[in-house]
């Protein structure tokens, strides 16, 4: 720990002699440090640890009783600043006009370590640029986990000071046919805000965010029920709440902080005050408060960052996307080995289907949440669902090169209108995101690639997971993502080519052979044919082709480096290939006509 620093500027210069070892010139320059303080909470078998949502509530509250800084910092362990001045940024919008809306900023996570043509998608540059920069239009981008800047009263389950509540155009319709009201109800002044209780320093008391009027003999009581029993974490609550206030000058500002009313010295932190920050921090702190159900990050889903997030902004919070110009605010590492990348994918996929089945879906949302926001999030719970089609989608073209038939009877002029429809309307797509985020068509291709590739593998094994869980109670674990070893001595990306077999494989790679076979089947079917339709074969392979090329990322991964495949994955795959195709062979049998040149045998 190392101790708070004095109020008073130490100037650096002739105290500190440029030696041998320190060669930075420090002349002019305050050299204080901040208190910098570890935190290793406690942890017992017999106490889930809730893991990092459990770690961040623990450095939360021991953070309140010790500096009560606020506004937070949060950052993986796999993260560092990158850029000195993003956090005074991401103040900016924290502390200017409006801000005291704002629960968050988050920032892009940035990555490097990464293969340069990042084979598995690890920048995830569509959804940094552009589905979080479309959802900062709508009243605030998610929360990722790191990153990110937070209001600590905002974490600590609080409404903010005035919301919006959005009706929706149909009952907005509703509401102006009866004429009740003229202003259609959307801005609500803080009389009406009544459940806004964020305790106040003036009122000396404190306030629960539930009670009603003679809130603070009440909340008090309240207090150690929803933060548990330390008497300095609760005091701290309405401090931290006055600090955070826009300054009183600002226009708009009702209930604003005084210019210079932070400017007190600190007082150095007695034994005292450090044996309560440990105490905040032990197992059975939580036992009987609202820690990880209202307050703090929220404990149940192996992707929190998500579910903290959305809590806020159903309290009608707002956040903020900060995209630092020039120098990347903050930096980190990820997996860049095939199967670390899958199993990450896998987690934050079960994450998302632990949102879809619980309170925390976004079908169930406030009212002051925006109908686009909900949608977006609700996508987010939902999208490892769509995995089923994806399956479906990368079967089909072979099952039509095996049978013969095409997903429509004939080509006719309806079918030809709707696939150019559809494929018009992905390109336009495309388009829009490529021009408008600056991303590169080749960035862009990647996350269609891997997002097939999680999608035949990940999610769906995410979908299972995730009804065990619902239905047999089987808990999920995090496994951390394992980051490439610093010191590889010679080659930086070796992680890249290493294998390392995993049940998520077989389904990708059974598709590869499922699709690599019937296009085998079906050149060899037009070679024999007395009379080849070289362009019914062309339009039926390309589909399938389709398909390949979007796994090939996949299938280098398979390859490692010195084309080195662990036998058991072409064993598993051949064997499940060959069981489909015989399995079709056996369901429709070739008939008439097309029996003379189905002359061939499955083994
Ligand atoms: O028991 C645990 C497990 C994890 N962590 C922290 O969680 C972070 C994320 O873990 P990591 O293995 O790096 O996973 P990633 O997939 O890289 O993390 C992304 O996805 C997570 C949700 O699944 C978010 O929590 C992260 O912020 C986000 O960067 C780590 O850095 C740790 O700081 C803990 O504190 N305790
Ligand atoms: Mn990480």
């Amino acid at each position: 720990m190392l101790a708070p620093p004095p109020s008073e500027p130490i100037m650096g210069g002739d105290s500190f002699p440029k030696t041998a070892t320190c060669s930075i010139d420090t002349r002019g320059i305050d050299t204080r440090l901040p208190m910098l303080v570890y935190v290793s909470r406690e942890k017992r078998p017999s106490y889930d640890h809730n893991k990092k949502a459990g770690a961040m509530n623990a450095l939360v509250r021991t953070s309140a009783v010790m500096s009560n800084g606020p506004f937070i910092l949060n950052l993986d362990c796999d993260h560092y600043v990158a850029n000195s001045v993003a956090i005074r940024e991401g103040m900016c919008f924290m502390l200017d006009r409006g801000g005291d809306r704002v629960c968050y900023v988050q920032f892009p996570q940035r990555f490097e370590g990464i293969d340069p043509s990042d084979r598995y998608a690890n920048h995830n540059l569509v959804f940094f640029d552009v589905t979080m920069r479309a959802m900062d239009g709508l009243q605030g981008p998610m929360y990722v986990g790191t990153g990110c800047i937070f209001r600590r009263t905002a974490l600590y389950g609080f409404n903010p000071t005035r919301a919006t509540e959005h009706s929706g155009w149909f009952r907005r319709k509703i509401k102006l046919f009866f004429k009740r009201q003229e202003t259609m109800g959307k801005k609500h002044d803080r009389k009406r805000e009544h459940d806004v209780m964020i305790p106040s320093v003036q009122d000396g008391g404190a306030a629960g965010e539930d009670c009603a009027e003679d809130d603070d003999i009440e909340s008090a009581a309240l207090l150690p029920k929803r933060f548990g029993s330390s008497a300095a974490l609760a005091a701290s609550i309405p401090v931290a709440e006055f600090q955070g206030r826009l300054f009183q000058d600002l226009p708009g500002t009702h209930q604003g902080r005084p210019s210079g009313a932070l400017t007190v010295p600190r007082e150095p932190l007695d034994a005292a005050t450090v044996a309560e920050a440990i105490s905040v921090i032990s197992c059975f702190y939580e036992d009987r408060t609202e820690w990880g159900r209202r307050i703090g990050w929220i404990y149940g889903s192996v992707t929190e960052d998500v579910v903290t997030g959305y809590r806020m902004h159903n309290r009608g919070w707002r956040s903020v996307y900060c995209v630092t110009a020039g120098r990347d605010a903050f930096r980190g590492t990820a997996p860049i080995n095939l199967t670390d990348r899958l199993h990450q994918v896998l987690r934050w996929a079960t994450g998302s289907v632990e949102i879809f089945f619980s309170r925390n879906n976004a079908l169930f949302a406030s009212p002051r949440m925006k109908f686009l926001q909900r949608v977006s999030y609700f996508n987010v719970a939902m999208y490892p669902f769509t995995s089923v089609f994806l399956l479906l989608y990368c079967i089909l073209p072979a099952v039509s090169l095996f049978s013969g038939k095409f997903i429509v009877q004939s080509l006719n002029v309806t079918f030809l209108i709707f696939l150019l429809a559809i494929t018009i309307t992905m390109c336009l797509l495309a388009l829009l995101e490529i021009k408008w985020s600056g991303i590169t068509l080749h960035e862009w291709w990647r996350n269609e690639q891997f997002w097939l590739i999680g999608g035949t593998s990940a999610h769906p094994a995410a979908v299972l997971q995730g009804l065990l869980k619902v239905i047999a109670g089987v808990d999920i674990s995090f496994t951390l993502t394992s980051k490439p070893a610093a010191d590889d001595n010679d080659d930086v990306f070796a992680e890249l080519y290493t294998v390392k077999w995993s049940f998520l494989m077989v389904p990708p790679v059974t598709i590869m052979m499922v699709n690599g076979i019937a296009i085998a089947v079906a050149v060899m079917r037009t070679v024999y044919s007395m009379y080849p339709r070289w362009s019914k074969l062309l339009g039926g392979v390309f589909f399938s082709f389709w398909v390949l090329c979007h796994l090939y990322p996949f299938a280098k991964g398979l390859m490692g480096r010195r084309g080195k495949v662990p036998t058991i994955v072409f064993v598993w795959s051949g064997l499940l290939s060959i069981v489909i195709s015989l399995l079709w062979v056996y369901i429709s049998p070739p008939t008439g006509a097309m029996r003379d040149y189905m002359e061939f045998h499955f083994p």
